[in-house]
Parts: C-alpha cells; sequence; structure tokens
C-alpha cells in the first residue's frame, strides 16, 4: 500500500506559485517550521506525504519513482530523463516559471547566425585549433539530443556548475546552452542566441511519474486533482 508522495519547490522561484496554484485548486499547503521548514500538510487530498524539495530533486524523485507527483520545470525533467519522457507524464502546464533553454554563442562571432553555422564554425575551429569547440552547460542530455538532431558533432561537453554565461568570455568554453527568461544575463555577457537554437521552451509544470507505485492510496489521493487524474486513467 502506497501513500501518495506529492512534493513542491521548497524555495526559489517557483515555490509562492505553486502554493498560489494548489490554494486556487481547493487543496491549501500548510508549511510546518516556518517559511524555511522542509515539512508540509495539504488540505483536501487525504493522507499525503508531502515533500519540499528543490526542483531539481523533483524531477529526478519523478524519473526515480520516489516522487509521485509534483511540480517543477519541464526542462530538468526532460534533462534529467535517460530517455526524454518515458519516466513522466506531464498533467498540466502551469503558466509561471516560464524560461528558455538556448544555445549562444559570443556576439562577435559574426558569421554564426544558426546551428548549421555552428557545424561548419565547430569543423574550421578543429583545423586552426586541433580541438573541439567546447559547449558548457548543466543541461547535458537536452544538449547532445539537440546538438544530434541538428547534425553538430564536433565538439565537447563541458559541465558548468554555475554562472555559465561567463564561460565564454573566462575561457572555459566557446559556446554555452543555458536557461534564460529577459536575456539580460546573456546581453551582459556580450551572447547571442542562434536563431534555431531554441531547444526548449520550458514552465513549471504538475508531472506525474510513471515509475511510481500506482497501488493502493496513492492513486485516490491524486483523483481529487483532474488534470493529474486523467493522466493516471490514460497510463492504467
Ligand atoms: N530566469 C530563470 N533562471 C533559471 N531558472 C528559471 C528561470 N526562470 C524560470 N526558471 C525555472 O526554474 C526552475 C529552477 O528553479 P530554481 O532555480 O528555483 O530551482 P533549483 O535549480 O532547484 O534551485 P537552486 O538552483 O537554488 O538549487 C527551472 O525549471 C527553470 O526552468
Ligand atoms: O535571462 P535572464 O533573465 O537574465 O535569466 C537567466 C539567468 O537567470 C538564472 O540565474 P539566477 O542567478 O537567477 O538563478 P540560478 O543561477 O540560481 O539558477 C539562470 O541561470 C541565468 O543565468
Amino acid at each position: 500500500m502506497s501513500i501518495l508522495s506529492l512534493a513542491i519547490p521548497s524555495k526559489g522561484r517557483l515555490k509562492e506559485k505553486t502554493e498560489d496554484w494548489f490554494r486556487e485548486q481547493g487543496f491549501p499547503i500548510r508549511q510546518i517550521g516556518g517559511e524555511r521548514g522542509y515539512q508540509a500538510e495539504i488540505d483536501g487530498l487525504g493522507q499525503v506525504d508531502m515533500r519540499l524539495l528543490s526542483a531539481r530533486e523533483i524531477a529526478q524523485g519523478l524519473i526515480d519513482g520516489t516522487i509521485h507527483a509534483g511540480v517543477t520545470g519541464e526542462d530538468l525533467l526532460q534533462d534529467l530523463s535517460p530517455t526524454g519522457d518515458a519516466e513522466f507524464r506531464i498533467a498540466e502546464r502551469l503558466g509561471f516559471g516560464g524560461a528558455d533553454v538556448i544555445v549562444a554563442v559570443p556576439q562577435a562571432w559574426l558569421d554564426v547566425d544558426t546551428m548549421s553555422d555552428l557545424e561548419a564554425a565547430g569543423a574550421a575551429f578543429r583545423k586552426a585549433h586541433h580541438r573541439r569547440l567546447r559547449v558548457a552547460t548543466k543541461y547535458m542530455r537536452l544538449t547532445r539530443r539537440f546538438f544530434a538532431a541538428k547534425s553538430v558533432g564536433e565538439y565537447r561537453l563541458v559541465e558548468s556548475a554555475g554562472a555559465t554565461e561567463a564561460a565564454p568570455a573566462t575561457g572555459s568554453a566557446d559556446v554555452i546552452v543555458d536557461i534564460t527568461s529577459t536575456g539580460a544575463t546573456l546581453r551582459a555577457n556580450g551572447l547571442k542566441v542562434l536563431s534555431d537554437g531554441v531547444i526548449l521552451k520550458s514552465e513549471a509544470v504538475l508531472a506525474v511519474s510513471t515509475r511510481a507505485d500506482w497501488t493502493g492510496e496513492a492513486r485516490n489521493s491524486l483523483s481529487l486533482l483532474r488534470s493529474a487524474a486523467k493522466i493516471l486513467d490514460e497510463i492504467y
């Protein structure tokens, strides 16, 4: 018998809007231990194991099947999923947390405006410098899949731990793949988005895990959230 494990962001840009969304659906969340507490209760869904985690941990938990349902960014789900989409289903796009995962190069690269230009630049770069173009990113899987789909092969991934947009200026990479919303960080770092370089238009989503144990109470509890119930009916 499993009870529903439901996860929402514990802090950051998605937290408040997620709480607002659940309240609007008629399921108010009460955080235990104040603003920074990691425990919460939700009213109206029966017995629920409510978890407050980072958006990244929620995406990973849905993919592993240790979380039944949760709110996180679509970008994180797609990137952390080994298959791209098989471990989760999106029940509802929530209309906040919007941002694009993009490919950007230095504005000074006047000949490079498209992914196909980037492929040509990669080949030329290798000849001239005897090494491959380096692409800095946190989005390792999304980048690999997108570059393969665009037939760009002459590059090497450099895993970024943060401040990815600074990589070209500091010399740790030549190209970046990162998230942008206003574009201010890209501009401040002298970078431009390639015209066909939008990998994903992401937003916050309510997602359900296809890997979790849906026997027992879990499914009953979630059935009160209409969009999620519909998805579960499709899966099982
Ligand atoms: N301008 C933005 N920059 C980064 N992420 C954004 C932006 N706008 C929306 N998001 C989305 O927010 C989600 C990440 O949220 P947040 O940064 O709060 O979580 P986190 O990565 O778990 O937190 P932290 O980086 O503090 O550990 C991603 O899904 C991302 O797409
Ligand atoms: O297009 P913009 O509006 O400039 O936003 C993009 C930036 O915002 C995020 O960083 P932020 O410092 O906000 O958060 P994070 O580094 O914790 O993800 C993200 O990593 C980008 O660097």
